[in-house]
């Protein structure tokens, strides 16, 4: 709802009330209505302030009503009707204006911002255009270039930013509410009709189609396959070449079709279950709301490679002071350069002095003795990383929680090195950690609820969409992972080629397919977990068979490139090939084809032709399956968990939800029919046999995910 009060004698004050970001919903749209109307009758009444309750103007139209019948109010005639109207109103924005609450206020006469306050359009992240008149009176407002770039990113800008923009006319660090009513006198009897955006011509760059066309590449390359971004230039085409009214017909016909998308739906799923895995719980019932975080004064990093280079900026940049740690002297310089550089980069992106005073480089593990928390990052070596965990034990203050950044190795073993194996928790950062927005926490059997509470906070505090997770070979990412790159490979035996299975992925909307993406990592990474797993190398038993191991399918063919130095983009060449070790386009290799083809007849392998349905039936689905039994293992609480650990950590396309979300809305008995098809064809891969989950929900009549955890509850309670 609105409440209306008047004030300063002159001015009607309208304040949007509904926590916790006084969304647009129905109720809130009544209330502005009403409100608008009554001000606009009261002679008495010479202007109007529009603000938002608790500190927050708005943010947006409220998503939890999309689902359901439209009832109240239009948004568009409740906007257009503030712009119209022959009294003064001026939107006093506080805490974030987002969305619809950007809308509403663009059609204010006038916009004053608290610095701290966060602006956007963000509806292109929902699947959405913003249709209440956004796509065209932004760029009457600021121009064609600069509306275009934030409807189209969807990115906050701050009050600085805005006001340089020219979106606001006042940025204030004073009381907002205070100096919009003084403002709002200031301006009253001043002519509105300037004031109005929709009747200005935007500013366009002169070359509008070639601007147009590079814009429409661009998002398309960005977003393969999501439809928003496409309709957001669309959107701004017509604002820069038709008239105000048409303009708002295009933009209403846009979101028409974009509102009851499946993409939309996805990405909706995808906004929700980033906020559910905030509220994350344990096998023991230990959860958010009943475990107390510590507070984090003082950190340390242990290991400076890429990953502890990249959390240690983390960490400076939120404002925690770091010691970072390596053993050597000469490898702790070449560190602090690269931390420095880092630093200094990203503070000067950001228009900030770094926070280089808040680091302190060490090669001296007495200087731990005051931290509360320690990230280990060292090699990816148990034996290595145990040591690591026993001089932290003895080093560091009793209380001090001791965190590993392992990508894959058992947590509850590390903290069986320690004294105190309860304050012991993996946080699993992603490459580069300083700009990757997942971090995954790892809880082992003794892992305590304030361990993981500190740590999660800790996550959200470094900007991070933190997802509690339980402790197996890969967790839940990189679990997922190894069908889905088995997969990959043995097509590569069938007849398929990295090329071909690239771009069945990449169509799909994955930024790179899964054989650029090794190129680009390493081939070697996972040539040392096979290693580790004693798949390849000096763990494999005498005359076992090239293509088996522990009794099932195995492919060579990735060992095979790294014995031959091929190890990916480093070394100019693995899957594809490079103009230059470093080298970042990726060519088709003819050694690689003639490679596979003589590997094919030494095996006696009969090529066929493989299609980009049975490309992404397999290698999707597979990892489905896995998510399917991380769910019946308890190590994800639910498949929101496991969707958003792949949307923000390995570049599942946001516009199909997840893993989880997108057999959904493939159909699980679909899913269960292929997996079944490609198992009896392949009954050397049990990775392809369906769980035991995917047949219970069927069989329950494929409920929807949300209500999926029920069902994993049956499983539980029955094991
Ligand atoms: C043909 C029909 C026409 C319909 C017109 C459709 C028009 C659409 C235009 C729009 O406005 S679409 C919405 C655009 N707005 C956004 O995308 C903003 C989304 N929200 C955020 O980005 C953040 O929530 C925030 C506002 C920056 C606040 O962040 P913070 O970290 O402080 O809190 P959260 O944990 O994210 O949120 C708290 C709580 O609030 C719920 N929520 C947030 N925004 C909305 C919203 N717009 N509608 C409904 N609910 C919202 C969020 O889900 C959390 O709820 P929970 O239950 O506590 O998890």
């Amino acid at each position: 709802m609105a409440r209306y009060t008047r004030i300063a004698g002159s001015i009607a004050l309208i304040t949007l009330k509904n926590p916790p970001v006084n969304a647009l919903s129905a109720a809130v749209r009544q209330g502005i209505t009403d409100s608008v109307g009554r001000a606009l009758s009261d002679p008495e009444v010479e202007a109007v302030v529009l603000c938002g309750e608790d500190g927050k103007f708005c943010g947006g139209a409220d998503i939890k009503e999309f689902a359901r019948p439209m009832t109240g109010p239009g948004l568009v005639p409740m906007i257009d009707a503030i712009e119209a109207g022959e009294k003064p109103v001026v939107a006093a924005i506080e805490g974030v204006a987002l969305g619809g609450g950007l809308e509403l206020a663009l059609a204010c006469h006038y916009r004053i911002a608290h610095y701290k306050a966060r602006l956007g359009l963000p509806e292109v992240t929902l699947g959405l255009i913003p249709a209440a008149g956004g796509t065209q009176r932004l760029p009457r407002l600021i121009g064609v270039p600069a509306a275009l770039d934030l409807i189209t990113t969807g990115r906050h800008v701050s009050a600085h930013e805005a006001l340089k923009l020219g979106i606001v006319d006042r940025v204030t660090d004073r009381n907002t509410l205070e100096l919009a009513v003084e403002f709002a006198k200031s301006v009253s009897g001043q002519p509105l009709a300037p004031r109005r955006l929709s009747t200005r011509q935007p500013s366009c760059p002169t070359d509008l189609d070639s601007f147009l066309e590079g814009a429409m590449l661009r998002v398309r390359q960005r977003a393969r396959g999501a439809i928003a971004p496409v309709a957001c230039v669309q959107a701004v085409r017509a604002a820069a070449t038709l008239p105000f009214s048409q303009g708002m017909e295009q933009e209403k016909e846009l979101m028409a079709s974009l509102f009851t998308s499946a993409q939309a739906r996805a990405m909706q799923y995808c906004f929700f279950s980033q906020r559910t895995v905030g509220r994350w719980s344990m096998p023991s019932g230990a959860r958010w709301d009943n475990s107390k975080a510590q507070p984090i004064h003082k950190a340390a990093v242990i290991g400076l490679g890429t990953m502890g280079r990249g959390i240690a900026v983390s960490l400076v940049q939120a404002g925690i002071p770091v010691v970072a740690v390596e053993m050597e002297t000469k490898q702790l310089e070449v560190a602090k350069h690269a931390v420095t550089s880092i630093l200094e980069r990203e503070a000067q992106k950001r228009g900030k002095e770094p926070k280089l005073g808040l680091i302190h480089f060490s090669i001296d593990l007495q200087d731990l003795r005051e931290v509360d928390l320690v990230i280990e990052a060292v090699f990816e070596d148990m034996a290595l990383k145990k040591q690591v965990f026993r001089e932290l034990s003895s080093v560091c203050r009793p209380n001090a929680f001791l965190c590993t950044n392992t990508s894959s190795l058992d947590v509850n073993q590390l903290a069986a090195a320690t004294r105190m194996p309860e304050l012991v928790v993996g946080m699993h950062f992603f490459a580069p950690a300083h700009v990757m927005k997942l971090l995954e926490v790892v809880y082992g059997p003794r892992s305590s609820p304030v361990a993981v509470a500190t740590a999660m906070q800790l996550g959200k505090r470094l900007g991070k969409v933190s997802v509690a997770v339980g402790n197996c070979h890969g967790f839940v990412g990189n679990r997922m992972l190894m069908p889905y790159m088995e997969q990959s490979v043995f097509l590569l035996e069938e007849g398929a080629t990295p090329e071909q299975v690239d771009q069945a992925l990449e169509e799909f909307g994955f930024p790179m397919g899964v054989f650029r993406v090794s190129d680009l990592s390493g081939l070697d990474v996972g040539w040392k977990v096979r290693k580790g797993l004693g798949l390849t190398g000096p763990g494999v038993a005498p005359g076992e068979s090239a293509r088996i191991r522990q009794g099932r399918r195995y492919c060579p063919l990735p060992d095979l490139l790294c014995k031959q130095g091929r190890l990916g983009q480093k070394t100019g060449k693995g899957w594809y090939l490079y103009d230059k070790p470093g080298g970042r386009v990726a060519k088709s290799d003819p050694w690689l084809h003639n490679f596979l083809e003589e590997y094919r007849s030494q095996h006696g392998l009969q090529a066929h032709p493989v299609s980009q349905q049975e490309v992404l039936e397999r290698c999707l689905y597979s990892l489905i399956n896995e998510g399917f039994r991380i769910l019946e293992d308890g190590i994800a609480a639910g498949p929101e968990d496991i969707d958003t650990i792949y949307v923000f950590g390995y570049g599942w396309p946001p516009h199909r939800g997840g893993p989880m979300f997108h057999a959904g809305a493939v159909g699980l008995p679909t899913v269960l029919e292929k997996l079944e098809h490609y198992s009896q064809a392949h009954p050397d891969i049990p990775q392809l046999q369906p769980s035991s989950l995917l047949r219970r929900l069927v069989t329950a009549g494929s409920p929807p995910i949300h209500k999926w955890r029920e069902v994993v509850k049956t499983v539980h309670s029955q094991l």
